[in-house]
Order: structure tokens, then sequence, then C-alpha cells
């Protein structure tokens, strides 16, 4: 058993603010120090004191790098797990402190990996190398599952489940809490996902991170106010041994601490801020009352979270917390509150357990094979005993079992004669034969059925005692059987949740997996370009809708305005760029193999040529030096070194360019979803025109689609609007500058539309169009103008062409659409 308290980290987050309010001292005693002037300063006044100091195991300033907090931070939970103890990393801190990146990693670059995937990484390296012959743990038999639980508003929602094209978060599968007789707690729902190596854990993970970004809306940004706890499952066994060792690793990303006076939400916002705020408060309750000494009772069951993270916090674990920290000016206090915070998990004890068990599965065949030998040994003992002789048939099968033993490699191996002397008599006298004649140089295959005369007679009678003790130990045998069996019964019903959802998920996963392999299998020769539509996150939701014309261009527009599209084209560089890179030195890697051929072959004949040379012209030992042949061998030692090294690289590489993917992808699904949101809510503001205008048809302030001048009103009618598509009959448009054929009018002008897309805003004469009329007038006082024909596409364009002069009008970029206006 390891004691040990939990060990606290603080991670500053960069800023370009100077901020001027802290020190950091990493010499003999880690600490941060908080200097708040006793001034106004931003907002608050501080009438207490200047200086705020806390201790921690170690301080991250705002340079440190993802790689620095794995090596300090993860690295030593996960050789722990590795050893068979439990393991929790949380980060905690405010909205935006920098949790996410810190447990996940940031969204752009391959550098900012978090913990999971670092930590994935390195579990992974671990298994592989102890599947090695000369490897560390070699020979260890390792397993690995992992889940992925977001808990909101007091609800648990699994993010691992495939089967879900999770557009808001309700759609994902709820998870509820089970507590059994000994009060372990049991997630019910919650899917247990095999991975069984670093690229499908990985894919477990971008699932849930997919699934988490989807599920959240502006309105709805539930990572901000969700808790996310990943969880690695690993089971270890030595081969053979009916021992198992089950650890599990929980990595947590809390929601932010704010107070709910300071955010200033409302509404549903703060319905989930106090949720929020109660189960952090929850939380902070349990830390408290571990913290005190004597404190019976600790309120884990108050919330899902600490319920969940029961063992985490003053149990069988060993737990690290990472304290995320903004050094802004405006942030101090909050900060402050997350130091004090973590002084006192500082102050909690956990009592980590090597969690090792018997298989109950293994142990049953294990002692139904001892029962077995007890009973012959016993049958043996008792002289239960047949008299006739062996028939022919017998002596031939048991000539067979013989060979069969003796050709077998393996020495553990035995010979199952069974509680039958004359068997085994038999099978003595056949091994006597071999060994003399071995020892007279015969070949001792020959002849082996025994002489009588060397047939002994081990004519013993078995004392009692020794006939009572194996009596004992069968039956104790029998009832060990029989407890491990009622635990088998015991512990399927216990799994048979999750192996329900497992086989449930199977069909999902077979098809991620197959589109992984086809990925990963042609690293080298894949173009950047296929890698993007093929990658290893080939799901469903991917491909996106078929968007119609008018709405791909604005598509295409939107996505060129975006901030990110800078990282985005990055990343697709960069992608391109390491398949360059795969492919030359997966080429490299086939020289290098047919080198190591060609010169093992020059070898061999070097070999044969001696050998015969030795035949002819007299004796060679192949002790003998021959400087060729040496030269060869060393050869072949540097091409393997080299074809090693590069074959490293390549995996490496590999690595790299499936995160890149999946980071491309992650944008992918982003834009997509951002572009449908802001095209619906354009669309919307066209539905309803008229709510932005006056009753004297005056246009609203702040309306981006205001006529040039108010129009006429008669009696109900607000505003008079007429659309009309000519689609063929204008041929191509004037300017001949595309070859669009879609045209329309719009208060009495015509417009090309892909012009138009092209912010074009000049009248293209349009007496020729003799016009399909699409729209008519609006001259009621409904909310949304009538439209008629093709409205699908009409209204795409319409709704386009809206949103895009409203996104231009907001970024300064416009031009008045209209230039011409009706009488
Ligand atoms: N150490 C860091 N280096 C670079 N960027 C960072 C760092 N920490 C945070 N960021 C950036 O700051 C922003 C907010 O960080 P993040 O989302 O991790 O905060 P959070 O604490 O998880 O917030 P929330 O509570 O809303 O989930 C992100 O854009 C992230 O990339």
């Amino acid at each position: 058993m390891v004691k040990q308290t939990i060990q606290i980290f603080a991670r500053l987050k960069p800023t370009k603010k100077s901020p001027s309010v802290y020190l950091v001292d990493e010499e003999e005693r880690p600490g941060l120090e908080f200097l708040v002037p006793r001034d106004l300063a931003d907002g608050f006044v501080n009438n207490k004191k200047e200086s705020y100091r806390f201790r921690f195991q170690k301080v991250f300033d705002q340079t440190a790098k993802q790689e620095e907090i794995f090596e300090h931070v993860a690295k030593p939970v996960a050789d722990s797990v590795l050893a068979g103890y439990n393991g929790t990393i949380f980060a905690y801190g405010q909205t935006g402190s920098g949790k996410t990146f810190t447990i996940t990693g940031g969204a752009e670059r391959y550098s900012d990996r978090g913990i999971i995937p670092r930590t994935l990484s390195y579990l992974y390296q671990h298994f592989n190398q102890a599947s090695l012959p000369l490897g560390s743990d070699s020979g260890k038999i390792y397993t690995t599952h992992i889940s992925y639980l977001e808990i909101y508003n007091e609800v648990g929602y699994d993010l691992l489940d495939p089967r879900h094209e999770a557009s808001r978060l309700e759609d994902l599968p709820k998870v509820s809490i089970m507590e059994d007789h000994d009060q372990n707690i049991h997630l019910r729902n919650l899917s247990l996902q095999q991975s069984a190596n670093e690229e499908e854990a990985l894919n477990l993970l971008f699932l849930g991170d997919t699934n988490r970004m989807i599920a959240e809306t502006p309105m709805n940004q539930a990572s901000t106010r969700s808790h996310c706890i990943f969880t690695i499952h690993v089971c270890s066994r030595e081969p053979g041994s009916a021992t198992v060792r089950r650890s599990k690793l929980h990595l947590v990303d809390l929601a932010g601490s704010e107070r709910v006076a300071k955010t200033g939400v409302d509404g549903q916002v703060l319905t989930e801020a106090k949720y929020i705020n109660l189960s952090l408060h929850y939380l902070e309750q349990v830390i408290i009352a571990l913290s005190e000494k004597n404190r019976s009772h600790i309120p884990y069951r108050n919330s899902m979270m600490t319920s969940v993270l029961r063992d985490s916090l003053g149990g069988n674990c060993m737990t690290t917390m990472i304290a995320t920290v903004s050094v802004e000016k405006r942030n101090i206090d909050e900060s402050i509150a997350t130091c004090r915070f973590a002084q006192r998990v500082a102050l909690i004890k956990n009592e980590a357990q090597l969690n090792e068990e018997l298989d109950p599965a293994l142990m049953i065949t294990r002692l139904k094979k001892e029962v077995q030998s007890l009973r012959e040994e016993l049958a043996i003992l008792t002289g239960e005993q047949r008299e006739e002789k062996l028939t022919e048939d017998e002596i031939h099968k048991l000539e067979e079992q013989v060979k069969a033993f003796l050709d077998d490699p393996d020495p553990e191996v035995s010979l199952e004669l069974g509680p039958d002397m004359r068997k085994i008599r038999h099978c003595f006298s056949m091994f006597k034969i071999m060994v003399r004649d071995m020892l007279s140089g015969g070949g001792g295959a020959g002849d082996c059925s025994p002489s009588p005369s060397a047939v002994p007679d081990p004519d013993v009678n078995p004392p009692a005692a020794e006939v009572k003790k194996l009596k004992d130990m069968l039956q104790q045998r029998d009832n060990e059987i029989s407890i491990l069996v009622s635990m088998l019964k015991k512990e399927k019903k216990k799994v048979q949740d999750s192996m329900t959802q497992l086989g449930q998920f199977s069909n999902g996963h077979k098809q991620s997996k197959s589109s992984m392999q086809s990925s990963t299998a042609s690293v080298a020769e894949e173009s950047s370009e296929e890698a993007e539509s093929n990658g290893p996150y080939a799901l469903r939701r991917r491909q996106g809708p078929v968007l119609s014309v008018g709405r791909q261009e604005a598509f295409d527009i939107f996505r060129r305005d975006r901030d990110d599209n800078v990282t985005i084209e990055d990343n697709k560089a960069l992608l391109r760029q390491r398949f360059a890179e795969a492919k030359a030195l997966g080429e490299q890697v086939n020289r290098s193999r047919s080198r190591v051929n060609e010169l093992k072959k020059q070898l061999e004949q070097r070999r044969m040529k001696r050998a015969a040379y030795g035949v002819v012209g007299g004796p060679v030992t192949m002790e003998e030096l021959d400087p060729v042949e040496e030269r060869l061998c060393e050869q072949i030692e540097e091409e393997k070194k080299s074809y090693k090294n590069t074959f490293g690289r390549l995996k490496g590489l590999r690595t790299e360019i499936e995160h890149l993917q999946l980071l491309l992808e992650r944008a992918k699904v982003k834009l997509q979803r951002d572009f449908k949101e802001w095209w619906d809510r354009e669309e919307e503001r066209l539905q309803k025109p008229k709510s932005k205008v006056g009753a004297t048809g005056q246009s609203v302030p702040g309306s981006s689609w205001q006529p040039a001048a108010p129009r006429p009103t008669r009696s109900r009618v607000v505003r008079g609007m007429t659309v009309r598509m000519c689609l063929a009959a204008c041929g191509v448009c004037a300017f001949h500058l595309c070859q669009s054929k879609v045209f329309f009018f719009w208060d009495n002008v015509c417009y090309c539309a892909r012009l138009m897309v092209s912010f074009c805003s000049r009248p293209v004469p349009g007496p020729a169009c003799v016009s399909r009329d699409l729209s008519v007038s609006t001259s009621s006082s409904s909310s949304s103008i009538p439209l008629t024909g093709d409205q699908q596409t009409d209204a795409d364009i319409l709704a386009f062409i809206r949103a895009r002069h409203s996104l231009l009008s907001r970024t300064g970029r416009t031009r008045s659409l209209h230039t011409h206006t009706l009488n």
C-alpha cells in the first residue's frame, strides 16, 4: 500500500498583458505568490493582504511546454498505473484558464498535444516493449479499455457512443450511477471500448471530443460548464498466471470554477451555473471533510462527479491536481481562490493499493487440472487397479502418446496416462529401452515394446495417512472450485451491461477500424487531399450535407474568411510535408530492406564458396577469418541499424500524420457546424424581414438589409419586393466573367447571382430576361416572403445574399446592394 497526499501543481496561462502581480519561486520551496496592491485595481479595492503565497509541488510558468507538463505531472502517475495502482489527474481553474488545453491539448498544433494523447502514447509504447522478448516487463499481457464520460447539469453522458449522430448533448446516451452492496460505484450505460493500440485509443479520444464539440452550441457551451472524465482501464497478467492486475487512470477536465455572482448570468445559463457551482461546491465539501481529521462521513453521494471520483479523493488512488491559473489582474481573485482550493486538496491523504486479484476463470481451469491429477494419484495409492493386459490397440495409442510427448519442445508438457498402473509401467519400460539404446549408441527410435524382464513391479502399499491427506486435498479443491464458480457467475452478471454495449458498439467500431486501417496502411502513398477525406476519423457525420450551388459558394467564402483558416491551411501544408517525408522514409526503409537481403545473399554465396573450397582444396574451418565475409557482416549490421532507425522515424511520423488528420477533421466538423448555425440564423432573418421594418415602412436601425429609400406605403402594404429569377433566357452573364445562368431581380435590378457572390453589385440590364416569377410582391403584413417555384434553391440564394451582405457590413467591406429602387 502506498500512502501519499494528493500532489498539486500550478500552471500559469500565457498572457500578452503585462502581469506584474505574481512571483514564481522555483527553488527549494516551489510556490506562487500574488502581489495585490492596496489600491483600486480593476474594479476592486483590496483592503486586506498585499501578498498571497501558495506552495505547490511545482509551478509551471507561462512558457512551460506541454512536454514538460507531461514529464513532471502525468508520467509518474502513468508509471504507477502500469504498476497496478489507480491514478487520477484533474485540472481545476476558472473558465478559459487552460484546463482543456492541459488535459486534452490545443486543437491546432501537434506539439500542443495534452496529457491524454501523450499518456496514451506512453502507455502503448510500454505495452509494445512488453511484447518484445527482451523488453522491460517482458512477456506481460496487457489489455486496455477506454471510457469517456461528460457530466452536465448532474446528468452523465457517454461520449463514446458511435451510434449517435449527436447534434445536442441530450442525444447522447445517459449514464447513471449505481452502487452495489459493497458500496462500489458502477456507471450504467457508460460504454467501455477496447483499444488494441494507440491509434484506436486516439480515435476514441477524438470521437469523444467531437461528440462534445458537436453537442454544444453557442448558447450551450457545455465544455465550459461540464465535467469530463476520460478513463483508461489497464489490465495486466503474467503469461500462465491466474493473477491479474487492474488499474484505472482518470483524466479529468472539470467545469470552470468561477462564482455565479461574478459571471452575472441568468436564465438557462444560471441554472447550469448553479449545477456546476453546486457540484464544485460538493467537491469542495468532500475535500474539506477529507482534509479534516476524524471526519467519519464524507459526502461523496451529493453529486455525480464526487461519486465517480470517490476513489480518487481519499481512496485507493494516486491523485494529482493541476491548478490552472490566469495571472491577469482582473482574474486575480479567482486565481487566489483556485490556489486556496489546491492547498486544501494537498492535505488529503490517499492510500493506493496494488489492485491484484485472481482471475476466477483461469483459477478454475488450473484447479480442475489439479483435481484430476489428485484423483489419479489417489486411484494409484488406493490400488484401484485393473488386472488384464494392455491390448494391441492400447499399446499403439500409448506409443503415439509417448512420441508426441517427446517431440513437444515445451518443457512443461505432461504425459497424461490416467490412474492406470499398466500404462505407467509400459511407458517406463519404453523409456528404459530408449535410454539404453542411446547409451549404447543406437538410434533409440527402434522398437519401443518393452521386454518383460525390464518391467519393474512396484508392489508397494500406500500409507493410509497419505491417502487421507490426498482425499482432504481433493475435497478442499472441490470447495474452492465451487466458490470460484459462484464468483465467476457474479462477475459475469456485473459485466453484463458493458458486454451488451460492447456488442452494440462492435459494428460501428469495425466500421471506423476498417477506414482507419485503410488510411494507415498506405501512409507513404496517400496524397494529402486523400488523407483529408480518408483519414482515420471517417465517421458518418463528417461527410456533411450536399450543398446547393449558392450555399456551397457561401460556404467557401465563409471558410476563407475565418480566423482559423490560416492554421488549417498551415496544418494542411504540414500534412503534405509530412506525407512527402513519410514517402521518402518509406522508400528508404524499402531500400534498406532490399540491401540487407542482397548482402545476406552475397554472404551466403561467399560461405558456400568457402565450404566448396574446403572440400576441394583442403580443410578450411568456418572459424577462420575471412575479411570479405567480415566486411559483409559489418555492412549487414550497419544496414539493419539504419533500417531500424528509419523505421522508428517512420512510425513517429505516422503518429504525427494521424494526429494532424484528426485535427483537420475536427476543424472541418467545427467549420460545418459554425456555417450551419450562421446560415440558419441568416435564413431566419430573411424569413422575418418585416419584423425589422416599422409600420410606416421605415427601416429599423441596425437592420443590415435596408432599402436605400423608404418605400411608399399603402394601407397595409409594408414593402413591395419582387424577386424574379431568370434561368435560361439570359444565356450567360452579361459581364462574361462567369458562366452563370442564374440571375435574379432585386428591386427591379437584375443581378448575376454568381457575381453577387463575388461582390459585384452592378446592375445587369435585363429587359431581355423573360423571367420566371419566383416571388410575388409582399403586399400583406405577413412576416415571410411568399416564394414560388424552385423554393429551395431560390431561398438558398436569397438567404445567402442577405447573409453575405450582413457579414460584409459587419466587417466593413460592403457595398450597397440597393443601387436602384422602384418608384
Ligand atoms: N498554456 C497555454 N498555452 C497556449 N494557449 C493556451 C494555454 N492555456 C490555454 N490556452 C488557450 O486559451 C484558451 C482557453 O483555454 P481552455 O479552453 O483550455 O480553457 P478551460 O479552462 O478549459 O476553459 P473552460 O472552462 O471553458 O473549458 C484556448 O484557446 C487555449 O488554446
